[in-house]
């Protein structure tokens, strides 16, 4: 075990998937639960995903030594200004956001003298959300970034050591540094995937029935993408709007490469272009970060008999 009282505040994707692993690998004495809506609050106790649901945030943290926000980044805030003043001296805070500098902008204030602030992000999740969607082995072998900002080590180190229980890696980075990766890796990737989506769905010569009928795997991956909790994504683009604009710029600014040599029947730009792309894909296989990529291009080649 290696928290006594463990408070998830909002019972979505993450928080529930983090109960089940917390129980899976018994990290915690007492799991307590908050979610915001009474009909959550009602769901998370039938399925018996916490040790006690608390109808209130402040009652779910009162006497925890670890406090996870789990709500969506714009949400953080106000939820920090509410249980601020019923945290335990010595308790752990963290949070699970996709974003990490306005988190840590909107939460401080309301962090009182004693209590240890150690936002964190999984890099793991699907398009599901709500307190039915978790599931332990979520974490497994995925990314866990911390961002200590200069907290008591002891405390991060204790934090690191929760998550490599729930079955992840662990990494710690500056939160701005952070905010650019995750623009480039996961933010802006989202935004072209609901873009494709739109467009696809904006279509008047290509109907509804086709595009669902004949969608390819990689317009399906884009669907599935763009199935991601609508909440959850505004708020990561209103709090991580420089460098997703950054990144975006960058974007169309090759975008319109490809498009010029496209027009301009341009194979061998397009065909450079495309073989320097592939061996990022590569590299991704290679390191093991894909589980789900077939293994016949790295098996091992054996003669026969
Ligand atoms: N889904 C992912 O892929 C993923 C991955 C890593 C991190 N995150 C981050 O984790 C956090 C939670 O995401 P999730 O996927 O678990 O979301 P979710 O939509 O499944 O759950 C969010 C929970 O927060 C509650 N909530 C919403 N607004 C609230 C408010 N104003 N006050 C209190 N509670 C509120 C909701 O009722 C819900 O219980 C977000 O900050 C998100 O950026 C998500
Ligand atoms: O697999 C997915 O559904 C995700 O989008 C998960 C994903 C991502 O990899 O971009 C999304 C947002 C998070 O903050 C972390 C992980």
């Amino acid at each position: 075990m290696i928290y006594e009282r463990v408070a998830l505040i909002g019972l979505g994707l993450i928080a529930s998937s983090m109960a089940h692993a917390l129980r899976r690998d018994r990290l915690a004495g007492e799991i307590v639960g908050y979610a915001r809506t009474a009909e959550t609050r009602e769901t998370a106790r039938e399925i018996g995903l916490c040790d006690r649901v608390t109808d209130t945030a402040r009652e779910a943290v009162e006497g925890a030594d670890l406090v996870v926000l789990a709500v969506p980044v714009g949400a953080m805030g106000p939820l920090a200004e509410e249980i601020g003043p019923a945290l335990r001296p010595g308790a752990t805070l963290t949070d699970v956001g996709s974003v990490k500098r306005a988190v840590i902008e909107a939460v401080t204030p309301h962090v009182p003298q004693g209590v240890h602030f150690i936002p964190a992000h999984p890099l793991a999740g699907t398009e599901y959300s709500g307190p039915r969607s978790g599931f332990a082995t979520l974490f497994d072998n995925r990314w866990c970034i911390l961002v200590p900002n200069g907290a008591d080590r002891q405390a991060v180190e204790r934090l690191a050591q929760l998550w490599r229980g729930m079955g992840a890696n662990v990494d710690e980075m500056d939160a701005d540094h952070h905010d650019l990766v995750l623009a480039v890796v996961s933010h802006t990737p989202h935004l072209i995937a609901y873009t494709m989506v739109g467009v696809a769905d904006h279509l008047e010569r290509v109907s509804h029935g086709e595009v669902i009928k004949y969608s390819a795997s990689g317009f399906r991956d884009f669907t599935r993408i763009a199935a991601s909790d609508p909440t959850m994504w505004r708020d990561v683009f209103l709090t991580n709007r420089d460098a997703t604009l950054d990144i975006l710029g960058r974007f169309t600014e090759e975008l319109f490469v490809l498009q010029r040599a496209i027009r301009m029947g341009d194979g061998a730009h397009l065909h450079a272009y495309f073989t320097q792309t592939r061996a990022i894909r590569r590299g991704i296989v290679e390191a093991g970060q894909d589980t789900a990529a077939p293994d016949f291009g790295r098996a091992p080649v054996t003669a026969p008999g």
